[in-house]
């Protein structure tokens, strides 16, 4: 009998919101989970559950009412023991239950990756008081960073110069972090010359990759991204060989497939692992403009067990992130006309968030160019020219 494909996502930012768009082009019905109103996915979704997604009884009880096909996690912060026993029970977790628990805390997919697949990390040790931090930072040496175990687009990052710095940076960490662990990583800073993310795609046909995607951080988020970035042949076998190695680890009892977005720093010819999501990235938000299937297009066919060809070669593209920087709860978008204005190489996302808050992003602008450079001034402009207009 002909079936109709039921997606749970659980998190409905910006990027679920593309993801759900690309689900619902082929067909699939998405009911978008998140801990308020009107969430970007819930906007262009079939049906919405408001709930927290580290509320383990509320994320049970949505689950066995929709009966999913698929439970697509797109926020990091989630009830994952509740994701393993659903799992055991027969749904179908993307890319895997396991995946989505080592990824939630630094401390499981680094033991993993440096310890058991021996991967080039930095330098780390884990803290879980001040003094463990003057310890660990002995071990990893100045300039070093410092993170909660868990935390997502830099929230309680820190980097630090000296001993004078460890204890703000151990409070910052405290502060920001997610969850009721007090527990941070220490990592040596990498002088890198740039820095990556590969999408990955597991799928029934293998492992599939798209060109780097380059970019560039501030206050440990993203603040542009560029594709193709240009890298040697040789640290891009050397990053192609380790997100395999890494996405395959990941698979557990699911069946790992999805797209992945897997970070690494690179110095001259060598690369260095340093985290991944199992889902779509944000710095691959670039690839609605620079790829003919986007990120969100292949996790969309890989979750759904639809044809992935291959490689998915980009024309030069960038995008270039919109910001507020206030909060506000009655505001609009000026400037739209004017970034759309300069021309056909520049699109815009606006996401739709209800809220604004300091550095919350709110948009990406979108360019094409004859090169990276020129996509990333392009977008970069058309993402100045868009103003969020306060009315509060
Ligand atoms: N050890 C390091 N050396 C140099 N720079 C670093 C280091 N760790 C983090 N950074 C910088 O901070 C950025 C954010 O770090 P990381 O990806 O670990 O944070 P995150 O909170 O997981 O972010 P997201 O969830 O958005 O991926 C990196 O992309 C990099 O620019
Ligand atoms: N680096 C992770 C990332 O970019 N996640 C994206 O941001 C949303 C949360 O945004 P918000 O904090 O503005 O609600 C998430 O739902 C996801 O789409
Ligand atoms: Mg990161």
């Amino acid at each position: 009998m002909a079936h109709t494909t039921t997606i749970m996502l659980l998190g409905s930012g910006e990027l679920g919101r593309e993801f759900t768009i690309s689900a619902k082009r082929l067909g699939a019905r998405v009911i978008a989970c998140d801990a308020y109103e009107q969430a970007p996915a819930m906007q262009v979704a079939d049906a919405a559950e408001v709930f927290p997604m580290l509320d383990g009884e509320k994320l049970r009880e949505a689950v066995h009412s929709h009966r999913p096909d698929h439970i697509v996690p797109e926020v990091e912060a989630i009830r994952t023991e509740v994701l393993a026993e659903l799992e055991a029970e027969g749904f179908d977790v993307i890319p895997s239950a396991r995946a989505a628990q080592l990824t939630m805390n630094r401390d499981a997919i680094r033991d993993l990756a440096s310890g058991e697949l021996g991967l080039v990390t930095s330098r780390y040790r884990y803290a879980e008081s001040i003094e463990e931090v003057r310890e660990a930072a002995a071990h990893t040496g100045f300039p070093c960073v410092i993170k909660p175990v868990m935390s997502s687009s830099g929230k309680g990052q820190s980097k630090v110069d000296d001993t004078d710095g460890l204890v703000s940076a151990w409070d910052h960490a405290c502060a920001n972090m997610r969850g009721d662990r007090a527990r941070v990583i220490v990592e040596q800073f990498i002088d890198f010359d740039y820095e990556i993310t590969l999408l990955t795609v597991r799928h029934a046909g293998g492992i599939t990759f798209c060109d780097p995607i380059g970019h560039r951080q501030e206050r440990g988020d993203y603040r542009e991204s560029w594709q193709p970035a240009v890298m040697s042949e040789r640290a891009l076998a050397d990053a192609q060989a380790m997100a395999a190695k890494v996405v395959e680890a990941l698979e557990g009892e699911g069946r790992g497939h999805g797209l992945f977005g897997v970070e690494f720093f690179v110095r001259g010819d060598q690369v260095i692992f340093s985290e991944l999501s199992p889902r779509p990235h944000d710095t691959g938000m670039v690839t609605s403009i620079s790829q003919n299937l986007s990120e969100f297009d292949l996790h969309a066919r890989a979750v759904m067990g639809l044809p992935i060809f291959g490689d998915e070669p980009a024309i030069p593209a960038a995008s270039a992130v919109i910001l507020a920087d206030r909060d506000s709860t009655d505001f609009a978008f000026e400037g739209v006309a004017d970034a759309l204005g300069l021309g056909p190489d520049v699109d815009l996302r606006i996401f739709g968030k209800p809220t604004t808050r300091p550095f919350r992003r709110m948009g990406v602008a979108l360019a094409v160019g004859e090169d990276t450079d020129t996509a990333r001034a392009l977008a970069c402009e058309a993402a100045r020219k868009v103003r969020i207009a306060y009315r509060d």
